[in-house]
C-alpha cells in the first residue's frame, strides 16, 4: 500500500545528530520539530505516492533536546509515555520519534515493549548533524513519516526506519559508527512478549551491565550488589561464558535477590548454553542467572529494567526471556 496521502502524524523529537548544528565545541542537537520538518519538506516531495500528493499533518512535539548517549533510563521512560500520550488521540494515525542513533536501539525497543496499539511507531535519526552538506536526516525522517502514514504499517512493532532500510526495533543493533546504513538485526523475526500494563513513572529500577574478558574483575558484580543493584546483565564471551570467580559472584547476587541475566559480547547466534567448567553459561544458568538466547546486552538491560521496574519476580523475568526465542531457531 501507499502512505494516507493527509494521515495525522505525531513528530516527537529528542535530539540526536539529526537535531544538531556543528559548533565549535562538537555537534549538539538544538532543532525543533519546527526544523526538522522544514529540512525534511524537499525529501517529502520523494515519497509522493503515485496519483496522489503525500502531505502528511504533523503533530509537533518537542519533548528533549538531547544526545542519545547522554540519554538517561528517567528520559527514556519519558520517550515511551510521550507515544502512549499521542496514541490517546483517536485521530493520529501513527507516531514517528526522531532520536540520536547511539541509543536508538534501546529507546525503541523499550517503547515496543509496551506497544500493544496497532498504530505504526516509527524511530528515525541520522549520522550527520543537520547543518552538514548531504545530511542524512531529512531523508530519514521524510522516509519514517511516509511509513508511519502507510495501513500497512499496522500492527507490526515499532520500527526504526533509517538510510534506506526498515528494522524491527527488537533485536536491532548499531553496527557502523558512521556509515548511513547504521542499523542490522540479530534475529529478524523475534517473538514480542509486551509488558502488561504501561511503564509506572518515577525512577527506574538500576540495572548494570558488564561486557565479560579474560581477567574481569568479579568485584564490579560485588560492587552492583553492595549498591543495591536489582539486576545485573552479563556479555560472556562466546556462547554466555565466562571465568568460574564470576560465578561465585552470581550465586552471591542471587542469594541477596540480584536478577542475573547473561547474553554474549558476539554480535550474531543465539546463545546456547553448552559449556560447563565452573564459567560456562551452563554454570551461570545453575548459579541462577537467566539466559537471553537473543536479546543482547543494550536490550536485554532495558528489558530487565522494564521488567523490575514494574515489579516482575525472578520467575516473571524468566518467563519474558523465554518467550522472546523464537519457537525453531
Ligand atoms: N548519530 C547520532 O545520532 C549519534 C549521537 N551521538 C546520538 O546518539 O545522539
Amino acid at each position: 500500500m501507499a502512505p494516507m496521502p493527509r494521515a495525522r502524524i505525531a513528530l516527537i523529537t529528542t535530539g540526536g545528530t539529526v537535531a544538531a548544528r556543528t559548533t565549535t565545541d562538537g555537534a549538539v542537537p538544538v532543532l525543533s520539530a519546527g526544523d526538522l520538518l522544514t529540512t525534511a519538506d524537499e525529501s517529502a516531495a520523494h515519497e509522493t505516492p503515485v496519483g496522489g500528493a503525500f502531505e502528511p499533518q504533523i503533530v509537533p512535539v518537542d519533548l528533549m533536546s538531547v544526545d542519545s548517549s547522554a540519554m538517561t533510563p528517567t528520559e527514556q521512560f519519558r520517550v515511551v509515555t510521550a507515544i502512549a500520550d499521542a496514541l490517546t488521540d483517536p485521530d493520529i494515525d501513527g507516531v514517528v520519534v526522531t532520536h540520536g542513533t547511539d541509543t536508538m536501539e534501546e529507546t525503541a525497543f523499550l517503547a515496543d515493549l509496551v506497544a500493544a496499539d496497532p498504530r505504526p511507531v516509527v524511530f528515525t535519526g541520522a549520522q550527520r548533524p543537520a547543518d552538514t552538506p548531504h545530511a542524512d536526516g531529512p531523508a530519514n525522517i521524510a522516509s519514517a513519516l511516509a511509513y508511519a502514514a502507510d495501513p500497512d504499517s499496522r500492527s507490526l512493532g515499532v520500527q526504526i526506519v533509517l538510510g534506506g532500510r526498515i528494522t524491527a526495533a527488537r533485536g536491532a543493533f548499531k553496527v557502523s559508527t558512521v556509515d548511513l546504513d547504521v542499523f542490522d538485526s540479530v534475529h529478524d523475526s523475534l517473538p514480542r512478549p509486551l509488558l502488561t500494563g504501561p511503564l509506572p513513572g518515577g525512577r527506574p529500577a538500576r540495572v548494570d551491565a558488564y561486557t565479560l574478558y579474560p581477567g574481569v574483575s568479579p568485584g564490579l558484580i560485588a560492587a552492583s550488589v553492595s549498591q543495591n543493584a536489582a539486576g545485573i546483565v552479563l556479555a560472556g564471551t562466546g556462547s554466555g561464558n565466562t571465568h568460574p570467580d564470576i560465578t561465585a559472584e552470581v550465586s552471591l547476587a542471587r542469594q541477596r535477590g540480584v536478577a542475573v541475566v547473561v547474553t554474549t559480547r558476539v554480535p550474531y547466534g543465539p546463545v546456547v548454553a553448552t559449556y560447563g567448567g565452573g564459567g560456562g553459561a551452563v554454570d551461570l544458568a545453575r548459579a541462577g542467572a537467566i539466559v537471553s538466547r537473543w536479546l543482547r546486552a543494550p536490550q536485554a538491560r532495558v528489558a530487565l529494567q522494564a521488567l523490575l521496574t514494574t515489579g516482575c519476580d525472578a520467575d516473571e523475568v524468566a518467563d519474558f526471556f523465554s518467550a522472546s526465542e523464537p519457537r525453531y531457531d
